[in-house]
């Protein structure tokens, strides 16, 4: 007999504790009917409750992609009979502990399975081929020369978060909203759990500004997205990684084919090369600019979009004991923010504005170089 799973007032699913028996009830048994179909697209997240009859749902296969024409309702309230589905989730996902604050299942944030009938995800795929193919260690060696003269523009912190209206990372499959808008949500959920770290808050407000690079001729692949190490063989966790580097030209290299690689045992991850992206310009920005902000806001800030390693646990053979304790905890505590914040819930910015630009007043003010 299949475990019965209902929504609760979260939109979440949890075991239905009511005993069913087929044999005393006879209930058709239901699929899995969660994914596209039944959860509300981004735009819909109002929706506080389901309503109707609740959705009984059947595990069969972890995180299993079934291709089937895209769904056009949004119902979640539907009850999909067999062959119906597009997605399985293993419901041991749906119920550990969730940041309270996500606005959906935190099993459904950073889906990169395939689907070729998706234009985000397909859009997320394009962007990691692109960047698994072209970010070598050469390439990255040259970004950094370009990056470090810092003579692209100069403006204020606030004048390059505005820009970031115009900017949705294409690397995302969360978010589809101009990058200014995660920005403040980030900021200003850090600012409810830790009222008083001010600089906490900062970081949150900022620490994607590297992406301006994309006004400046940069790819997206060379600005957004995850990182990884270049140099030695690609972590495990990498997303798409086993089949998105075949055209990279470091596979072929014997210098950076291996495990080691160009490395020498836990050198540490400051002595890593990471492929190119806003969060290694941004922390060599604060740096050039002499900011204010504590070490640990920078190790946020480095090292946010390095999933294979803080969240893969990847490349610990690179790492040191202070890497593995001081500074992932530091990340990670930043990366409930920075993850499951991201919903349509569009915070009042225009009202913001002063709180934040005090802060930038204090750690890292005026006109800079970019
Ligand atoms: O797609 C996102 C996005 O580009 C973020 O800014 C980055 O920090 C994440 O690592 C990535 O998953
Ligand atoms: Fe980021």
């Amino acid at each position: 007999l299949p475990t019965v799973y209902k929504y609760n007032e979260n939109k979440i699913l949890e075991p239905d504790l009511v005993p069913v028996s087929s044999t005393v009830i006879p209930l058709p048994v239901y699929q899995v009917s969660y994914g596209l179909h039944v959860v509300p697209s981004l735009k819909d997240e109002k929706v506080e409750k389901p309503e109707g009859p609740i959705t009984l749902l059947t595990a069969h296969s972890k995180k299993k992609v079934l291709k089937e024409a895209k769904p056009t309702s949004n119902d979640v309230s539907s009850v999909k009979q067999e062959s119906q589905p597009i997605k399985v989730i293993d419901p041991s996902e749906l119920l550990r502990p969730e940041p309270s604050f996500a606005k959906k299942p935190v099993a459904q944030f950073r889906d990169y399975t395939i689907d070729e009938n998706d234009p985000i995800k397909e859009r997320v795929r394009r962007t990691y081929k692109e960047m698994h193919t072209h970010q070598t260690v050469q390439f990255v060696q040259d970004k950094i020369k370009t990056w470090t003269k810092f003579n692209h523009f100069k403006s204020t912190i606030k004048d390059a978060l505005i820009r970031l209206n115009d900017l949705v990372d294409e690397s995302d499959p969360d978010v589809d909203l101009p990058n200014i808008v995660h920005a403040f949500q980030t900021a200003e959920r850090i600012r409810v759990d830790y009222p008083d770290l001010d600089w906490f808050h900062l970081t949150g407000l900022i620490h994607d500004v590297g992406k301006v690079m994309a006004f400046y001729g940069e790819p997206q692949w060379a600005v957004v997205g995850d990182t990884f190490v270049v140099g030695c063989d690609w972590g495990e966790d990498v997303v798409y990684r086993d089949t998105s580097f075949v055209d990279n030209v470091d596979g072929k290299n014997p210098k950076y084919n291996t495990k080691f690689g160009m490395y020498k045992p836990n050198c540490g991850l400051e002595n890593l090369t990471l492929s190119w992206g806003h969060d290694e310009y941004l922390y060599r920005f604060l740096v050039h600019n002499k900011t204010t902000l504590p070490k640990q806001a920078l190790w946020m800030i480095r090292f946010h979009s390095f999933y294979p390693w803080h969240s893969g646990n990847n490349y610990s053979h690179l790492t040191t004991k202070n890497d593995e304790e001081e500074i992932r905890k530091w990340v990670l505590k930043f990366n409930g923010y920075d993850l499951y914040t991201k919903s349509t819930d569009i915070p009042d910015i225009e009202a913001l504005w002063p709180y934040y630009e005090k802060l930038i007043e204090k750690y890292i003010p005026g006109v800079l170089e970019w």
